[in-house]
């Protein structure tokens, strides 16, 4: 489907000097420190880090859902300071609304936006079709299994034609059959509908079978550890030897944090 958005320039996300800390005084808690991050259209980029070094904790300041202590976080050059509907999400849990279908859920933020509903289960079905859930439109999300509702969860991001979607654990819920399966899923939807998408994951595999660019964070408080564009060619193998070669440089990379 067309995407219509207009950037004044390539960078959606910027990250400038972000800092979060929860509390105050003794109770104080820095998890976020002094992040830079730019992001450009149509990238699709990974946070990965060690478990709880604040992975989620930096995606939610790009949603607006937490707010710095420090710097901005700007979306097409525009402060976030709250939830917005330029950023979707993607949660680990897929927050359906159990009481809507599929097709409900999907076309959910275009009836809030006032989308006539000729044309928005014109562009619920095509989101629906894309992820794969063809004949399930009238069904409940009580009846889908977990990879099914992460499939509608990222129909109905893609369907608000957000600026940005941010995807926190999508898959971490999953067995790793259904993982794998997903991982190759959203491959084939990226690649069919460029975005831009900002993924955590903790799971090495996922992050360089996914990224354009994987940002591998310290431990907490999180900072930028280390930046790896990876350029290995799509669909990629989970055991080609670039593949593997980058999965040991990473992981030696996060063994030496652990020291
Ligand atoms: N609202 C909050 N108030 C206080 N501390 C918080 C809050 N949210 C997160 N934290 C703390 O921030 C740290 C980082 O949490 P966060 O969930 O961002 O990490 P993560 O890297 O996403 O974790 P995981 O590896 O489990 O996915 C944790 O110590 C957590 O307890």
């Amino acid at each position: 489907m067309e995407n219509t958005r207009k950037l004044e320039n390539d960078c959606v996300v910027r990250c400038d000097h972000i800092g979060k800390i929860f509390g105050e005084f003794e109770t104080s808690h820095e998890v976020v420190k002094d992040i830079n991050l730019n992001i450009k259209e149509n990238e699709f980029v990974v946070i990965f880090g060690p478990g709880q070094c604040g992975k989620t904790t930096l995606l939610n300041l790009m949603a607006g859902l937490e707010q710095t202590t420090s710097g901005e976080v700007n979306v097409n050059g525009k402060p976030v300071t709250a939830p917005g509907p330029e950023r979707g999400m993607v949660y680990q849990t897929t927050a359906l609304f159990p009481w809507l279908t599929v097709m409900g859920n999907v076309e959910f933020g275009l009836k809030m936006a006032g989308v006539k509903k000729s044309k928005r289960r014109e562009r619920a079905q095509y989101y629906i079709d894309l992820v794969g859930l063809k004949g399930f439109e009238k069904s409940y999300p009580v009846k889908l299994s977990g990879g099914m509702c992460q499939r509608v969860g990222i129909a109905r991001a893609y369907c608000n034609d957000p600026s940005v979607i941010l995807m926190d654990e999508p898959f971490g819920h999953l067995d790793a059959q259904t993982r794998y399966l997903m991982e190759e899923e959203i491959e084939r939807i990226c690649s069919t509908e460029k975005r831009t998408v900002v993924f955590v994951t903790n799971n090495i595999e996922e992050a360089i079978y996914l990224a354009d660019r994987i940002i591998l964070l310290t431990n907490c408080p999180a900072t930028v550890k280390k930046e790896y564009v990876v350029d290995l060619p799509r669909p990629r193998s989970y055991v080609s030897p670039e593949f593997l070669e980058l999965r040991e440089l990473i992981t030696s990379e996060m063994d030496e944090m652990d020291l």
